[in-house]
């Protein structure tokens, strides 16, 4: 009698068997309604074998086989597969995390024809610059694997070297996926791309689209429908029966990386991918992440180089520091630098304040008695947020009115401490009082609708000042921007992050990468009490092959990533003592002893120790080969679930951690 092995979406390392009278091993990778509990589930069938390892007595029977859409490919199993072997995530957890949530549910509601988008303008093809031309043609869409880094300055034109592949490659009868950071998946791109193909099926696959549209666009990529699927990181596991080219834009992205569930990394699964179906991969990126440049250094991946502007009147703009040590701050903002907006205010140019921190400042505080706005469930500060009159919690969610007084000495006279940018655009509006200022970050722009509305103003010239956070660093071309004022950069300077670096090196060279994209002059001026910081030195000229170069001297003398290979385990409590205790017993497994060449560190605190009223505490893993950490891995997994312990509180696994 047949029976079903049988992945389900639970965090247990193991199949289930059920019986099913009339299945047969063409029913391998279809979906399977079964009893589970009191209750059913969905589950994707892995084998059909005619024994099960339990007594036949014990097996209770498959309800019903769903034949729609028909089976997920081998190519699938094999990624998921991959990706639960190196992520140490059960199988059935990864199967069905990419599946769309309406093939999940037992009763799925009816499906809808989709309204069709309406086409946007046909976009002509412009000739390409020597560079872009020279990159083309070192990738070979018809010879196989091979993985390229397009390492192109901003508004080089990588998205240009990205539609020319994807002609040629569609051209060939194949798919392409093209995957963007979540705050990337702008109308702009997809318009650019479906202009570019009008009479080719474009689909984007991302968390915003509602359940009927992403069921719909999943089915058009598995069926083959789909020329062209634009998607976030999730998308990277989507069923393409003729997948010929997969893109990575913006591939230092921290949004590639997902920090819940199953945590993976996007990139490194569509390298993966790639490989695997032996096609073509491009991870593009003004700061390449360091790992990526390393591998490109070691020759893993072919570097392919843009050094100019592909615009022939655009230049990247100047980059001055400004020593904040010497100069008069008015909240937080100097004159040269106001003088500056000043001067683009009166030559009807646009300028942009990018401070990486949302609300109207981090904390409010007692200065009698000396009581801050804690949140009551983390260790953080609850931020202010003048706008709608609350104090918020940035990491939970908690919020609370905002107290007349002191809620501890009942002194009334309690103030703001430090700014984020809602005080920076008040304080601004207040000294040039004509200006129009839009605030972009997560409170202004909270849909992606409100996304496009605010992207439209802008491009319109419906605003004099910018004042933003990251969400404004990436991507964008507004011609008319000429100036970036930097504030708050100093920071992540001195932490203890040693990542920290790399992100804020990113995050200048993209956010000045905004400046003088047209045919006007970029400035970027910086405001920090560190000017002789060599990172502002490698920012003002450009330079991000000298910030690499010495980053990876650094890290390699230090022992860490991509020179040494991490996982880490952490543990999730109401007291830190039962989290740390947890994590010593699993460090004391034999198993660890019998891996010599994996070192583990002591059990600690994690940096944010309670978010959500838990204690947080992690142990770090760390091998100075890969194929050495990832023999340990799944023995050591399977000794911690063995720990008493191990269902009386949270934990996991996270192999190639990009927070620490
Ligand atoms: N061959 C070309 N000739 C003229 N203009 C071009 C060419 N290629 C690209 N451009 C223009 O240059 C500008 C920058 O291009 P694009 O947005 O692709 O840059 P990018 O490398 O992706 O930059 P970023 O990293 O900042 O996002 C765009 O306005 C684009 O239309
Ligand atoms: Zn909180």
């Amino acid at each position: 009698m047949p029976v079903l092995r049988v992945a389900l979406d639970l965090p247990l390392h193991r199949l289930f068997d059920y019986r099913a009278d009339d299945a047969t091993p063409a029913d391998v990778g279809l979906r399977v309604r079964v009893p589970f509990g009191r209750g059913e589930r969905i589950g994707v069938i892995v084998a059909v074998v005619e024994q099960s390892e339990w007594p036949a007595g014990q097996l209770k029977t498959a309800r019903e086989i769903l034949r729609d859409p028909g089976p997920l490919p081998d190519d699938f199993f094999a990624l998921c597969e991959f990706a639960s072997t190196y992520y140490q995530a059960p199988l059935g957890e990864v199967l069905l995390q990419a599946l769309p949530a309406g093939l999940k549910r037992l009763s799925p509601p009816e499906r809808r024809a989709g309204r069709p988008r309406k086409p946007p303008p046909a976009l002509p093809e412009p000739a390409l610059t020597e560079e872009q031309a020279a990159a083309i043609g070192q990738v070979d869409i018809d010879g196989g694997y091979s993985a390229h880094l397009l390492f192109g300055v901003t508004g080089s034109g990588k998205t240009e070297v990205y539609l020319r592949l994807i002609d040629q490659a569609l051209q060939l009868g194949r798919q392409v996926l093209l995957l963007v950071p979540e705050i990337n998946l702008t109308p702009q791109l997809e318009d650019r791309v479906r202009g570019r193909f009008p009479d080719r099926c474009v689909v984007s696959l991302h968390s915003e689209l509602a359940e009927a549209a992403r069921e719909r666009n999943w089915r058009s990529a598995f069926a083959g429908e789909a020329d062209l699927v634009l998607g976030t990181r999730l998308s990277v596991f989507t069923p393409l029966p003729r997948l010929g080219l997969i893109i990575v834009d913006e591939e230092h992205d921290p949004s590639f990386k997902q920090q819940d569930g199953m945590r993976y990394s996007a990139r490194d699964v569509a390298v993966v991918r790639a490989r695997q179906l032996a096609v073509p991969v491009l991870l593009g990126s003004a700061t390449p992440s360091l790992e990526s440049w390393a591998n490109a250094q070691g020759g893993r991946y072919k570097l392919l180089t843009l050094k100019e502007r592909a615009n022939p009147a655009a230049r990247l703009p100047a980059v001055h520091v400004l020593d904040t040590r010497r100069l008069t701050l008015k909240e937080g903002i100097s004159e040269p630098l106001l003088a500056a907006i000043r001067e683009r205010l009166a030559r009807g140019e646009q300028s942009l304040v990018f401070l990486n921190r949302r609300g109207y400042a981090p904390v409010l505080a007692c200065p009698a008695c000396g009581w801050v706005s804690r949140c009551q469930r983390c260790a953080a500060n609850l931020v202010l947020h003048l706008a709608d009159r609350r104090l918020r919690c940035h990491h939970c969610g908690f919020e609370n009115g905002i107290p007349r007084a002191c809620p501890t000495c009942g002194n009334q006279d309690i103030h703001p401490y430090g700014r984020g940018t809602q005080r920076v655009e008040e304080w601004l509006q207040g000294e040039f009082p004509d200006a129009r200022i839009l605030r972009v970050d997560r409170d202004s722009v909270k849909s992606r609708t409100q996304w496009e509305t605010m992207l439209e103003r802008i491009h319109g010239g419906e605003a004099d000042i910018l004042v933003g956070t990251q969400m404004l660093a990436k991507g964008h071309d507004f011609p008319k921007l000429t100036l970036v004022g930097v504030l708050g950069a100093d920071a992540a300077l001195y932490a203890a992050d040693w990542r920290a670096p790399e992100r804020l090196f990113a995050q200048l060279m993209q956010v000045a990468g905004r400046a003088g994209r047209a045919e006007l002059r970029g400035e970027v001026l910086v405001q920090t009490q560190y000017p002789d910081h060599p990172l502002f030195a490698a920012v003002a000229s450009h330079d991000y092959p000298g910030f690499a170069a010495t980053q990876l001297q650094e890290r390699e003398q230090a022992g860490f990533p991509p020179y040494a290979f991490q996982a880490v385990l952490r543990a999730e409590a109401p007291a830190m003592a039962d989290a740390v205790a947890f994590l010593e017993l699993a460090a004391a497994l034999p198993v660890v002893k019998a891996h010599d060449q994996v070192m583990l560190y002591d059990p600690v605190p994690m940096k944010m120790a309670r978010l959500a009223n838990l204690e947080r505490g992690q142990l770090l893993a760390e091998a100075f080969s890969r194929p050495a950490l990832q023999a340990f891995l799944p023995r050591w997994r399977e000794a911690i679930e063995g720990l008493k312990t191990a269902n009386k509180l949270r934990w996991h696994l996270e192999v190639d951690p990009l927070e620490l």
